[in-house]
């Protein structure tokens, strides 16, 4: 197969090696990266294995004296100028993420915005990081708390937001002090290389930003992330199956974690909300990059009394689409990003109809548009036993519950394994208060279907994991606290 290599401006941005220790490293073998909207290859990058991963382990390792005893605005800098280079680099980044994601270029420059304020949020954390002084049990003693970077990090991300949830990561890791080694998603590696070449570029020192490519040996440098004991931490973002793998190979080493992984969120209209509100956080937070978010709403509850509205303001939203490449002008909504993703819809679709589900638009592959082309789609009179109430979707599939009250539909939407995200919709304050406490889930949207936002605490419970990202909690997670005690001292004679 022909390459259709992109074409950037930049083109330092377009990197075929993966990036250990301040070199770009190629390997013995190689894997191809595919645009999800035409299935044009790309380009390859190394298909490294363990070695590779246990190079970049003690080039993170070797740097990490040096790096973490960095004076803080140092490495304030550093952050803040990788900020701009994503700035300035734009329209290339954007244009790599849609190629190599298919999300469209709105939607692209979007994450290119939302994956930069990571490195500027944190940016100005690094110079903010503060201890306690706290009074002993013992009158001659004094204790302080030190907040100190935890050590090399492995860092796992996916390819839903090859960007941001990079970023999200390595700010954070990077503001502490620590140092990385990051496993780029197969699908989706160039956007992490790209973003090396920047990191470079900002001055952040050899050794400290690693990123491995691997499509054959995922699972394997996953595990050796996980059990290198130099390894003192692992963040991944990916699905709650392989959070549960990396957890127990954890184990061995009893890493410090993070974990963002699937969600199923609930999202609930109340009679007393505003239908057309309503509708528009439907459209922003189930749609979102074609419904392949992890906060996406899932199960979207509506009580009986504006049920029908609802559905047929939605179904009418739905109808505006513009599915198709994301390069092209106009496209709102762009293809998923594999043949399984599709399958696994379309699964879900005929589960709903099979047990009375009806769909009011889509349902079906768009196959004319290209292999990984679903019809965005509405489906009316969901009932609890589909696998759609049960299974994320992860793609552009909105079915409607009907629910009758307040008390059923909290306890149906907390009838869930996983507790990411979750919003509703309501003028009644009481109530508001009511089902802001009660959802079993870390991220609440109220009156609104987004909840993304740097300054926002980002993470989940139960099965979603554990652990919070961005905001000023974020920056915790690479740390770890020491307590300081002074004995024998003396008081002051009077
Ligand atoms: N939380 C999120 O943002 C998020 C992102 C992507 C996928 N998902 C969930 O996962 C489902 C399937 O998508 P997927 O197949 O890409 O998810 P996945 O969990 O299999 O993959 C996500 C990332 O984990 C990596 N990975 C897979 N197996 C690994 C292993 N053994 N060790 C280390 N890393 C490993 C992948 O390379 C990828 O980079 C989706 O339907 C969705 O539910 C969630
Ligand atoms: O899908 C995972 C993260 C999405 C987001 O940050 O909004």
């Amino acid at each position: 197969m022909s390459t259709q290599a992109p074409k950037l401006q930049n083109t330092r941005l377009l990197r075929d090696k993966a990036y250990i220790n301040g070199e770009w490293v190629g390997g013995s073998k190689t894997f191809d990266v595919f645009d999800p909207a035409t299935g044009n290859k790309l380009g390859s990058c190394p298909d490294l294995g363990i070695s590779e991963t246990q190079s970049a382990i003690q080039a993170a390792h070797a740097a990490f004296p040096t790096f973490s005893r960095l004076p803080a605005r140092q490495r304030s800098n550093i952050l803040r100028t990788w900020f701009n280079l994503m700035h300035e680099n734009k329209s290339d980044l954007a244009r790599l993420c849609t190629l190599e994601n298919g999300k469209p270029t709105a939607d692209a420059t979007g994450e290119v915005t939302y994956a930069a304020s990571f490195l500027e949020w944190f940016s100005e954390e690094a110079v903010r990081i503060y201890g306690d002084t706290i009074s002993s049990s013992t009158p001659t003693s004094r204790i302080i708390t030190l907040k100190q970077p935890v050590g090399v990090v492995g860092l796992m991300t996916p390819w839903n937001f090859p960007l941001a949830m990079l970023t999200r990561k390595v700010g954070p890791a990077l503001a502490a002090g620590c140092t990385v080694v990051v496993k780029a998603p197969s699908e989706t590696p160039l956007s992490a290389l790209a973003l090396a070449e920047l990191a470079e570029k900002a001055g952040v020192p050899r050794g400290v930003f690693n990123v491995i490519t691997t499509h054959e040996h995922t699972a394997e440098i996953g595990k050796e992330l996980c059990e290198n004991p130099t390894v003192k931490k692992v963040s991944f973002t990916g699905s709650t199956n392989v959070g549960k793998l990396l957890m127990k190979q954890s184990s061995s080493t009893l890493k410090k974690l993070s974990f963002e992984l699937g969600g199923n969120a609930p999202f609930i209209v109340f009679d007393d909300a505003d239908v057309d509100e309503a509708v528009a956080g439907a459209v922003a937070s189930k749609f979102r990059s074609s419904g392949q978010t992890c906060v996406c709403a899932n199960r979207i509850y509506v009580q009986r009394g504006i049920y029908d509205q609802f559905v047929e303001k939605l179904t009418e939203k739905v109808k505006g689409f513009k599915v198709g490449n994301g390069l092209e002008e106009g496209v709102t909504h762009g293809p998923l990003i594999h043949g399984n993703a599709v399958d696994k819809v379309q699964k879900q679709v005929e589960d709903a109809v099979k047990k009375g589900g009806k769909v009011l638009i889509g349902g079906k592959k768009a196959e004319h548009l290209g292999p990984n082309f679903f019809e965005p789609t509405v489906i009316r009179d969901m009932t609890d036993d589909m696998t759609l109430c049960s299974e994320e979707t992860f793609g552009p599939i909105a079915g409607i519950f009907p629910f009758e009250t307040e008390e059923e539909v909290v306890s149906r939407a907390n009838a869930a394994d996983v507790g990411l995200a979750g919003y509703f919709f309501s003028k009644d304050l009481g109530r508001i208060w009511r089902i802001a406490e009660g959802l079993e889930v870390g991220m609440v949207g109220v009156n609104t279907g987004l909840v993304s936002d740097v300054a926002s605490p980002f993470g989940g419970i139960k099965e979603s994991g554990f652990g919070r990202e961005g905001s000023k909690y974020g920056i915790d997670e690479y740390q770890v606290m020491k307590s300081v005690t002074f004995g024998g001292l003396k008081p002051l004679k009077l």
